[in-house]
């Protein structure tokens, strides 16, 4: 079994991007949106800001109270919009309930868009267009491809189909002429088709969901799962239980999560170059 090390391949990728901001005059600007307390989100944004940091990307807090009216939000990112030093606008996920999540994200200016979330970002990517990809998959994809895995061909069967997860990441393989099937909750005979993969992606948030007897010998293993069970962080599968079976595995933690961020900040960086380059 070899080891998808999302902590070091991100790490060697956050050095090499510093390299490239080191010779810009001006620096990169993402402003993060995070509204309210949620302990899980304020640690993501920690994390954030402490790669951004490191990558010599300025980062601007914008932590909101709880109780913020849509105005006020709305109000924020249409400043942010309109600010020429802000080069990204990130608004940290879950957002409170009273809020209109999907209206917020396509105010954010589809060239301040990090997360490859907005629309017209994701409807690009479904019509094979030049995008901003979102950072979770192009982690993903950025790891398969730092470890050489082959993709062209291969059964690659998808566990989850989030718009920010499930539904890229297989329009992503897809373009890479994998064929790929994609399961969720209501899917019948669910370790049938996963058994079938060569490359497994879970994004279903259910811990250890997926177990030995649903994977092949030598699978590709990629979890995209971060759960916390007892004060620990536990993926959607099994990790001791398949590692021996898995000929590519990531880890959770330090597999997918450092990816995602690593992506971030990359897409900052070309949102600055193109906002460079107009
Ligand atoms: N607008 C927006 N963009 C996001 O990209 C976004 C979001 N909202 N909302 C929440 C999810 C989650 N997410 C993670 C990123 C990195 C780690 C990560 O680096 N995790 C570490 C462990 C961190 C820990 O200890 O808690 C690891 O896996 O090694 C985790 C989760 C980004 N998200």
């Amino acid at each position: 079994m070899i080891l998808l090390d999302g902590k070091m391949v991100s790490e060697e990728l956050n050095l090499k991007l510093k390299n490239k901001v080191d010779s810009f005059d001006v620096k990169p600007q993402l402003d993060i949106i995070l509204i309210g307390n949620n302990p899980a989100s304020l640690s993501y944004v920690k994390g954030k800001k402490k790669a951004a940091s490191l990558v010599g990307i300025t980062t601007n807090l914008h932590h909101l109270d709880e109780n913020i009216s849509q105005e006020e939000v709305e109000r924020l990112i249409n400043s942010l919009n309109q600010d020429e030093k802000v080069d990204g606008i990130l608004l940290q996920l879950p957002i409170p309930k009273h809020l209109d999540q999907e209206y917020l994200m396509d105010l954010i200016a589809y060239e301040k868009d990090p997360d490859g979330f907005h629309v017209v970002n994701q409807g690009k990517l479904f019509q094979k267009r030049k995008t901003i990809y979102p950072a979770t998959p192009k982690g993903i994809m950025t790891l398969l491809d730092y470890y050489n895995i082959p993709i062209e061909g291969k059964s690659v069967v998808v566990v989850g189909r989030s718009n920010i997860v499930g539904m890229p990441i297989s329009k992503m393989l897809l373009d890479r002429n994998a064929t790929v099937t994609i399961c969720h909750s209501k899917t019948k005979n669910i370790k049938e088709i996963t058994k079938t993969a060569d490359i497994l992606v879970v994004a279903i948030g259910i811990p250890k969901f997926i177990t030995k007897d649903m994977v092949k010998q030598d699978v590709v293993l990629v979890d995209v799962g971060i759960n916390r069970v007892d004060e620990k962080l536990v993926g959607d599968a099994d990790f001791d239980e398949i590692k021996d079976i898995a000929s590519y595995i990531t880890p959770v933690p330090k597999g997918v999560g450092p990816m995602t961020i690593h992506s971030l900040l990359f897409n900052t960086v070309l949102l600055y170059e193109s906002k460079n380059t107009k």
